[in-house]
């Protein structure tokens, strides 16, 4: 059997990286080999300052590729709030002024909605994948989420802003789904679908 190509699946949040991980497991492609961030030598990352989703993920991408020599897959994603003018956007992660504070960042988009009416309550998860070979081909596909704002957190499964996002066509919360569920619905799920047949052929198969 030839041996699995390896695939550097570049997060820093673990939660995140978990979901990247479950979907492209259930993806079934075989050959293929997920590595993490811990499982390669410590190399710098640039700052994620795109004005894009896509930038951003192009850049982790592009890091991960350059400095591991393997092909690699990075995600950049957030909350694009429509009262909030499409924020906190590219500065979800970071959005209370911490950088991966997931309470304080849905508190401070709670407090900003408090006065809005539920028909100006509508939102949307957005992700951007990137798969960048080395020294070969880059593409960057984008998934999105469509749901409302609540007004209170409800569920404590996913992450980030997922107590206070609810899914178009549901009543619970994106934390309140379970985690399959949620991938065959989310932002990051259909990113992701999109990057599976460049990621298969990766391994040949
Ligand atoms: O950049 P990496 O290392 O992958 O990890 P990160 O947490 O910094 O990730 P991003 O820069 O892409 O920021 C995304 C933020 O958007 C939010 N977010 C993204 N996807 C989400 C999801 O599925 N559910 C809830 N919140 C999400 C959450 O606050 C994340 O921290
Ligand atoms: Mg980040």
């Amino acid at each position: 059997m030839p041996e699995a190509v390896r695939l550097l699946v570049a997060s820093r949040n673990a939660k995140k990286l978990k979901e990247l991980r479950r979907v492209l497991e259930a993806a079934g492609v075989s050959g293929i080999d997920l590595v993490g961030l811990d499982e390669v030598p410590p190399f710098p990352e640039a700052p994620e300052t795109a004005a894009s989703f896509e930038g951003n993920a192009l850049a982790k991408a592009r890091d991960g590729a350059a400095a591991t020599g393997l092909p690699c897959v990075a995600d950049d994603s957030g909350l694009e709030v429509d009262a909030l003018n499409a924020m906190p956007g590219v500065l979800s992660a970071r959005w209370s002024g911490g950088h991966g504070d997931d309470a304080a960042n849905t508190a401070l988009v709670l407090a900003q909605l408090s006065d809005m009416p539920d028909e100006r309550r509508g939102a949307a998860f957005v992700s951007a994948c990137a798969l960048v070979v080395p020294g070969g081909d880059e593409s960057v596909v984008r998934g999105t989420w469509p749901g409302t704002i609540a007004r209170e957190p409800r569920g404590d499964g996913g992450f980030g802003y997922d107590p206070v996002f609810v899914p178009e066509g549901e009543s619970r919360s994106a934390a309140q789904l379970t985690p399959e569920e949620k991938d065959a619905a989310s932002h990051r799920g259909r990113a992701l679908a999109q990057l599976v047949p460049a990621i298969a052929a990766l391994a040949g198969s």
